[in-house]
């Protein structure tokens, strides 16, 4: 049988642990077949990001257009847009496709390492947000798009109703960054969905938010209401936190493949 469709909108890293390789892992991993479009190559390792290069935005165009035209998809993720011009036609891609998007709007990384200009946060906030069936923001990206600053699970709610007038249909505020409990906040302005894990002490944690994003794309290629899709996504990406390894001399990534079984000596 067929496996459901999901496509990424994404950068690559080198290192293997987010961007376009955490994203396919994840696909691959929760039974859907991932399909990658590359928005921009980066050098980066568990150290941080040494370089980024944007791809021009004829070849994004190109390799939407391949897949969508003939392939199809039944949900669409995006990560590392880098640029206003990207950013802006990456969002009018999707608008034109018959799928929901899951947009991370990917901001800096884990190592504080740009990954968007400065100058594309207005298209972030007035081209792709509204396009999204659910956007996922961190902390970080909150306080870039809305100005607002949290500090509390209660801020939470602040920084949802903020995101949410962009016109994005849920928004999943990730309170990864904060202290105690791994506490995220689900909403569409009337229902709120409450999502709280345990904080793991495990500092192996690149890649996390592609990572959840993607599983949510994942659980909605299924055809799973987003409720239900981000409370699966949200058990997948606590169990990789919980088995994230060291690799290099910095923040080793999380385990994509922890609920496949990793005995692969017998195949
Ligand atoms: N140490 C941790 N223990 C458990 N869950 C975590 C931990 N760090 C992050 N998370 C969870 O991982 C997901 C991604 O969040 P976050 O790390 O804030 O995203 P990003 O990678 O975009 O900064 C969220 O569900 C968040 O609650
Ligand atoms: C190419 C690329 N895209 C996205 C990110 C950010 O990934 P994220 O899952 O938010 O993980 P951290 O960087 O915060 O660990 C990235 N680093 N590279």
């Amino acid at each position: 049988m067929r496996p459901p469709l999901v496509l990424t909108v994404a950068g690559s890293d080198s290192g293997g642990g987010a961007g376009i390789q955490a994203d396919l892992k994840t696909m691959l991993a929760l039974g859907t077949h991932g399909m990658s479009v590359l928005t921009a190559v980066t050098a980066q390792n568990s150290l941080g990001v040494q370089g980024a290069w944007e791809l021009p935005v004829d070849a994004v165009r190109a390799q939407y257009r391949s897949v969508v035209d003939d392939i199809g998809v039944q949900a669409v993720k995006t990560g590392m847009l880098s640029s206003a011009e990207l950013v802006e036609t990456v969002a009018e891609l999707i608008g034109g496709t018959d799928a929901p998007a899951v947009v991370d709007p990917v901001g800096v990384s884990k190592h504080g390492d740009a990954l968007l200009a400065a100058s594309a946060l207005d298209s972030v906030r007035t081209k792709l947000l509204p396009v999204a069936t659910v956007a996922t923001p961190n902390l970080d990206e909150v306080a870039q798009l809305t100005g607002v600053h949290v500090e509390s699970d209660t801020d939470l709610r602040r920084a949802a109703a903020a995101v949410l007038e962009y016109g994005p249909r849920w928004a999943l505020i990730k309170g990864g960054h904060l202290h105690g409990d791994a506490v995220d906040l689900l909403t569409d302005g009337s229902q709120e969905h409450w999502l709280r894990a345990p904080r793991l002490d495990n500092r192996h944690t690149h890649g996390t938010g592609c990572t959840l994003a993607s599983a949510v794309a994942c659980g909605l290629a299924k055809g799973q209401p987003v409720p239900e899709a981000v409370k699966a996504a949200k058990a997948y990406v606590t169990g990789a936190i919980e088995a994230g390894f060291a690799l290099g001399g910095g923040i080793g990534p999380v385990d994509h493949g922890w609920a496949l079984g990793r005995d692969a000596s017998s195949v």
